[in-house]
């Protein structure tokens, strides 16, 4: 390798998937030198230019930058010795244009006075907009000129500028050139741009000519008009091309070559990169043994000073998106208020038909239970009007009652949808009731026909159907125990031979209560998983990530820097979610409540993890989007939120118990219900398997960011 290169590239080979994107490149740059790299759009300009950076990984040849090999321990790149202002503009929109060039100054270890004075001089000489204006609110091209300031903020012994110009009105752009070819001959640094506009490049010391991943050739503007004779570098470019198509520039190469007698060569054919006379700078200079300054830290080391900048970032992000904070803080006590509220309660005013054939005429006007229940002799009870005392047992917020003629016409109402159900009582109930008492085992059929209340009730709506014969059974048995009690008759003998007992809970319990542990786990895994994977992706997508990268963050540093900032804010939603369930609603808990908070919080972290391993896959938002909710539904509906796993075929519960929160929503309303310690093996086993997943997360998604470079 020439040691006065900066950059310098042999046979360089990057493929995407099967397409070759650079096919055996080669490159030189010189120390103290423009190099121009012209090409269509597409060509892979950006693509060599991360190989440069050591962004991206390559499948063969060699790559050297200033001294080293880019990404290598002690090679400095990525690093502070190179300046990358990527195509994309790569800054934050929620930094003002001091924070960007500040954010990169301080990754880069300047202190805040150096970065105060160059921000001065680079604000007057690329005109940027006012230091207090938010980037969000810049035009493109002035978000790019505050992008090329952050990128020369610490003067850089090597700048790479993807197509900088773009969007800048011409006489700004003449600045920028004559700017950077003074830095250059003064500093000696190298510069890499690329650009659109092929003939700004005239003024670069050195062009390369990149087509089908390859450079058709590399040399000075001046000598490229003069071989090919013509005005412009366009044409220079087009002859080239041609010659390329038609399988003939290995000998316009050498025809040149035989006319200068030196030089130049078709970059791409040749094994070792020519080097040329540069007409300017100090041969001397340029010869000098390169320095090469050694990074004593490895790629997983953490450094306080990046580490305070990116936090600093995130937070600059995060309290200035108004959006997202109203989302990250009142989204769950929106949840909240929506499952306390509307699920679980007992549904109301039900329209239950009376079909009343015993009383028809008075409809109980003005009936009192007092005297419908006469007990005489030894144990025996005389009735009267019994029809009408059960239906004031039907007065219940459930219950809203409809009188109706006829049972044809209420079982017509509810083929129609108006009612819930129909109760028939016959003509004769109370008799047929009280001889069925009397005569028990004896009774005759009829006796039992007519003495029972008939009910037909709507099941195409299973929950409404069941709630409501359930409390119909309810009703019935209050009836049934009171009338039991007034005949002196033992109460209990009016409801089922089956006595219940509740050990933990109680049979009144609103369902809500059941779905509370639930509806925890589930909210926190999803919030947990869509804050990190639209945090990371947005980051990733404007390209912050990578910038931050190559101005030597690493991945730990981005990753953990995030971590630190969206736990904070999973820590909060957990106790508002918690102050909000247990303090305002004052829903019972007999458990340990800190242990309460460390599950739900933990939930909250598996779902982080999960959106982390969300953001490594997916390239963009509707894509997380999409497998955010395509992963979440499913869970959500196997992990006993919705339906008891126990309802479910043997394979499918194992497979249910393996997901992330189904056994620790389990284990969470052990705790909350029966005050289970944190060392009982159930409560364990939730716990385990949501820190085998975080684990899992964790582990695949930073495996899958070094595989994707
Ligand atoms: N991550 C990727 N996966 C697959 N293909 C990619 C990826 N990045 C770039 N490419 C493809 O590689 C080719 C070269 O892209 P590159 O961005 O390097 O071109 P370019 O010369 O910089 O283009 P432009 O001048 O328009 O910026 C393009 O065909 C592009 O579609």
């Amino acid at each position: 390798m020439d040691p006065n290169a900066a950059v310098c590239v042999k046979n360089l080979v990057k493929c995407y998937g099967s397409k070759r994107i650079l096919d055996g490149l080669c490159m030189n740059v010189e120390r103290g030198t423009i190099y121009g790299l012209l090409g269509a759009s597409g060509c892979g300009k950006t693509t060599l230019l991360s190989c440069i950076v050591g962004r991206k990984s390559i499948q063969s040849g060699e790559v050297w930058v200033l001294g080293g090999t880019p990404g290598e321990k002690g090679s400095g790149v990525p690093g502070p010795r190179v300046g990358y202002m990527p195509q994309e503009i790569a800054l934050v929109g929620e930094f003002t244009v001091r924070d960007a060039v500040f954010y990169f100054g301080r990754l880069l270890k300047m202190n805040d006075k150096i970065i105060k004075e160059r921000f001065r001089h680079l604000s007057k000489l690329l005109e940027l907009p006012p230091d207090g204006r938010f980037l969000k609110n810049c035009s493109g091209g002035q978000q790019r000129r505050v992008s090329f300031a952050a990128a020369m903020i610490h003067k850089p012994e090597l700048l790479i500028l993807d197509e900088p110009t773009v969007g800048v009105d011409p006489v700004l752009r003449e600045k920028i050139w004559d700017y950077l070819v003074e830095t250059v001959h003064s500093e000696k640094i190298a510069v890499i741009i690329t650009t659109h506009y092929i003939e700004e490049a005239k003024q670069a010391d050195r062009i390369g000519l990149m087509r089908g991943g390859k450079l058709l050739a590399e040399e000075s503007p001046a000598r490229l008009l003069s071989f090919f004779q013509t005005e412009t570098l366009e044409e220079a470019f087009l002859i080239l091309s041609r010659k390329q198509e038609e399988g003939r520039l290995n000998n316009v190469i050498d025809n040149i070559n035989k006319q200068n007698g030196n030089g130049m060569e078709s970059a791409s054919s040749v094994s070792s990169i020519a080097t040329f006379d540069i007409a300017y700078g100090s041969k001397d200079e340029l010869t000098k043994k390169v320095k090469t300054t050694k990074i004593k830290k490895d790629k997983t080391s953490l450094e306080n000073y990046r580490m305070k900048a990116l936090l600093d970032k995130n937070w600059k992000q995060f309290y200035r998106n108004v959006t997202g904070i109203i989302f990250l803080l009142f989204f769950p006590l929106i949840q909240t208020w929506c499952v306390v509220n509307g699920v679980g309660g007992d549904p109301k005013d039900l329209k239950l038909a009376i079909v009343n054939d015993e009383t028809m005429t008075t409809l109980c006007k003005d009936f009192t239970t007092n005297g419908s229940a006469i007990p005489y002799g030894y144990s025996e009870c005389h009735f009267h009007n019994l029809s009408c005392r059960f239906l004031q047992y039907l007065e219940h917020p459930m219950i809203h009652k409809i009188y109706y003629d006829s049972l044809d016409k209420a079982t017509d109402a509810i083929k129609h949808g108006k009612l819930t159900g129909v109760l028939y009582i016959a003509d004769n109930f109370t008799q047929s009731y009280e001889d069925r008492i009397e005569q028990g085992k004896d009774a005759e059929t009829w006796m039992a026909d007519f003495g029972e209340i008939k009910a037909y009730l709507d099941m195409s709506n299973r929950q409404i159907g069941a709630t409501l014969k359930y409390k119909l059974f309810e009703l019935f048995y209050d009836f049934q125990e009171d009338l039991f009690e007034e005949c002196k008759w033992p109460k209990r003998m009016g409801n089922m031979p089956l006595r219940q007992h509740f050990i933990h809970g109680n049979e009144d319990e609103p369902y809500t209560i059941y779905m509370i542990p639930g509806t925890i786990v589930t909210m926190l895994f999803f919030m947990g998983s869509t804050m990190t994977s639209q945090i990371i992706i947005t980051d990733r997508r404007e390209g912050v990530w990578d910038r931050s990268i190559v101005a030597g963050v690493t991945s730990l540093e981005i990753t953990l820097t995030h971590f630190l900032l969206q736990a904070g804010v999973m820590f909060v939603q957990t106790i508002e979610v918690l102050v909000m369930i247990f303090g305002l609603y004052q829903y019972p808990f007999i458990g340990n409540w800190i242990l309460i908070i460390f599950m739900a919080y933990w939930v909250g972290i598996c779902g982080m993890a999960y959106g982390f391993w969300v953001s490594v896959i997916c390239e963009d938002h509707s894509q997380a989007n999409i497998s955010v909710s395509g992963g979440f539904l499913p869970m959500m509906l196997l992990c006993g939120l919705i339906w008891p796993t126990q309802a479910m075929p043997i394979g499918l519960r194992i497979f249910a118990k393996c997901l992330p929160f189904t056994l620790i929503i389990e284990s969470m309303r052990n705790v909350i219900k029966k005050g289970w310690p944190l060392w009982d093996v159930q409560v364990l086993q939730g716990i385990g398997v949501c820190t085998f997943w975080i684990i899992f997360f964790g582990v695949i998604s930073i495996w899958m960011v070094k595989l994707k470079r």
